[in-house]
């Protein structure tokens, strides 16, 4: 006995779970082969529409005792089409690859395919799914693009439905893609595993990946990149130049005592931001407010010292393709608005206001981070559409200047437990931050002036000095524990802002 009869030594296919849809299926040429059709009423019609919707110009015999008109005007547009009135007969199948039975007597389709499978051609008997061979699909078709649908014959009906729904779903210009892919696969050179990772480069971003962009078009964004920033750089040290000479900076820079637990809140601040993706404003307006500095001041300091920071994280996102463009374009102009809304209020009022104010936003910061931490242990549902994006930028905006912080926690977190990918909402909030924190630094330069250049030029120092330590941190710890990190740090700074409020 040879070892390869044995039934132990075989491989088994593995087990598919049961009801599970077991054809196979393939694409035919149709217009390489012949196909022998049984029958000219409504179900042939129906099939050979089929057959020709598909190619045009595949040969096909139809044989019957009597044709629709309908099917005689379909066959008479398309010459490969022959019609032979007449009943059926075994030799009709002679010179066919295929073989399509519609007839209304059900006793001789299945003959027919007895005489089919004794000469191994292919069957489908319309009528008796049992009996088929090969059952026909609902087709999508854009262009080169293809889907054929099978629900295991259980229901044509849902097939021709799942068929309209992806019909609409797919857009059209999918078929531009396919023909530009063409082109690109014809020109990509290298190995097989090059061209395949190319390839697929290429295309992440019919899956939400990032969107693809070749070198040239990469290295003049990088070159209208840092004109821009050379641009905001400049506006920004001509506004400051009015208000600071170099040797009063010296001066500061040199009253150490003070200055330096400034530079350390920015120090600390920016590494927590890099490690947890957000936190600049909420570490420093916490620990700002906790040194008893005005609210205004505290805002106004944050906020000058932030759009360094986040000008450097979001050009770093911007270049990594973490912006969605989209998002990106929703959450701005409310952003911008809240934030200067805020920024005027606070900047107007929140002087007078200051003590009703900080319990205010201890307790709101509270709140802030237990919604956080219950965010990284709630599994995100499946992505819901925030129709109310706008008014979500709107009131982070305001929040962050009217508070010194909270645009990352309360706008990246509601995003991300509504279910979007992390790293697109941390890069899109990220650049958008840069602009909020932009248009409430103008606006307390435009209300306040500027008076606080100690903490500005502590904070600045200290979050240079510790970006490129940041810069490393950032994306080392899973998101659920970015999620707790934060919340944690805001929870036990806002009771202490809070303890000592009412002690
Ligand atoms: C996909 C499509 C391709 C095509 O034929 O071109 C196709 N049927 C279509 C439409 C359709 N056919 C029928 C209805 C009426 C409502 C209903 O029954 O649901 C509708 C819907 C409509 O027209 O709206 C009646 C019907 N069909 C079959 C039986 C026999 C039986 O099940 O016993 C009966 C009952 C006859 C009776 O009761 O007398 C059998 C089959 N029909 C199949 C394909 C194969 C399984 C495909 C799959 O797995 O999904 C299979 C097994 C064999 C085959 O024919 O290849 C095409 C979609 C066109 C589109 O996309 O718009
Ligand atoms: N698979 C499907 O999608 C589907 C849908 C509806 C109906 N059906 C079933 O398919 C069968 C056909 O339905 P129909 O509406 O097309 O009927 P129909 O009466 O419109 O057409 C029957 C066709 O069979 C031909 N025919 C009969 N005897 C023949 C013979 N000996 N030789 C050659 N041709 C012969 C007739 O000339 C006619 O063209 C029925 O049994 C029906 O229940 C299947």
């Amino acid at each position: 006995m040879s070892l390869s009869n044995d039934p132990a030594t075989q491989p088994r296919p593995e087990p598919l779970p049961s009801g599970a849809n077991r054809l196979f299926p393939v694409f035919l040429k149709l217009e390489q082969l012949h196909v022998l059709l049984v029958g000219g009423g409504n179900v042939g019609l129906e099939k050979l529409s089929a057959i020709l919707n598909n190619s045009p110009a595949a040969a096909v015999t139809v044989v019957a005792t009597r044709f629709l008109p309908e099917l005689r005007e379909l066959a008479a547009r398309h010459p490969a089409v022959q019609l032979r009135e007449g009943p059926y007969q075994i030799t009709d199948l002679v010179g066919h690859d295929l073989v399509i039975v519609a007839t209304d007597d059900k006793v001789l389709n299945l003959s027919i395919k007895a005489d089919s499978t004794r000469q191994r051609l292919l069957c489908n008997v319309a009528d008796t799914p049992d009996a088929c061979d090969f059952y026909l699909g609902s087709i999508v078709q854009k262009g080169d693009l293809k889907i054929a649908i099978s629900t295991n014959g259980k229901s044509p009906t849902v097939a021709k439905r799942i068929r309209e729904m992806l019909t609409s779903a797919i857009p059209d210009e999918l078929n531009d893609v396919l023909q530009r892919m063409s082109k690109i696969r014809e020109l990509v050179g290298g190995d097989f595993a090059n061209k395949v990772k190319s390839l697929n480069a290429v295309t992440a971003e019919l899956t939400g990946g990032p969107a693809y962009e070749s070198p040239a078009a990469a290295m003049w964004r990088r070159r209208a990149t840092m004109a821009l920033l050379a641009f905001t750089g400049l506006i920004a040290l001509n506004i400051l130049s009015y208000y600071i000479t170099w040797d009063k900076a010296v001066q500061i820079a040199t009253n150490a005592d003070t200055f330096y637990i400034f530079v350390a809140i920015g120090f600390g601040a920016q590494l927590v931001d890099g490690l947890l993706g957000m936190g600049y404003g909420v570490v420093t307006a916490i620990s700002l407010m906790s040194l008893n500095i005005a609210p205004a001041a505290v805002s106004a300091s944050i906020h000058t010292a932030e759009m360094f920071a986040s000008g450097a994280s979001g050009y770093h996102h911007y270049r990594f393709g973490n912006v969605n463009k989209k998002l990106f374009k929703v959450l701005l102009i409310p952003g911008v608005l809240g934030a200067v809304t805020g920024a005027y209020l606070l900047a107007t009022f929140g002087e007078e206001y200051a003590k009703y104010v900080k319990p205010f936003l201890a307790v709101y910061l509270l709140l802030l981070g237990i919604r956080i931490i219950s965010k990284a242990f709630t599994k995100p549902g499946p992505r819901k559409k925030h129709k109310k994006l706008g008014f979500l930028a709107a009131a982070g905006g305001f929040l962050d200047s009217f508070g010194g912080g909270g645009w990352g926690p309360l706008v990246t977190s509601t995003l991300i437990a509504g279910g979007r990918t992390p790293q697109y909402v941390i890069g899109s909030v990220s650049v958008t931050e840069f602009f909020v924190t932009f248009a409430s630094a103008v606006t307390f330069f435009a209300t306040l002036g500027i008076s606080h250049w100690q903490i500005i030029l502590g904070l600045i120092v200290g979050g240079v000095a510790a970006s490129p330590f940041a810069a490393r941190l950032a994306g080392r710890i899973p998101t659920r524990w970015m999620f707790v990190g934060v919340g944690l740090m805001v929870i036990v700074w806002s009771l202490w802002a809070l303890r000592k409020v009412f002690m």
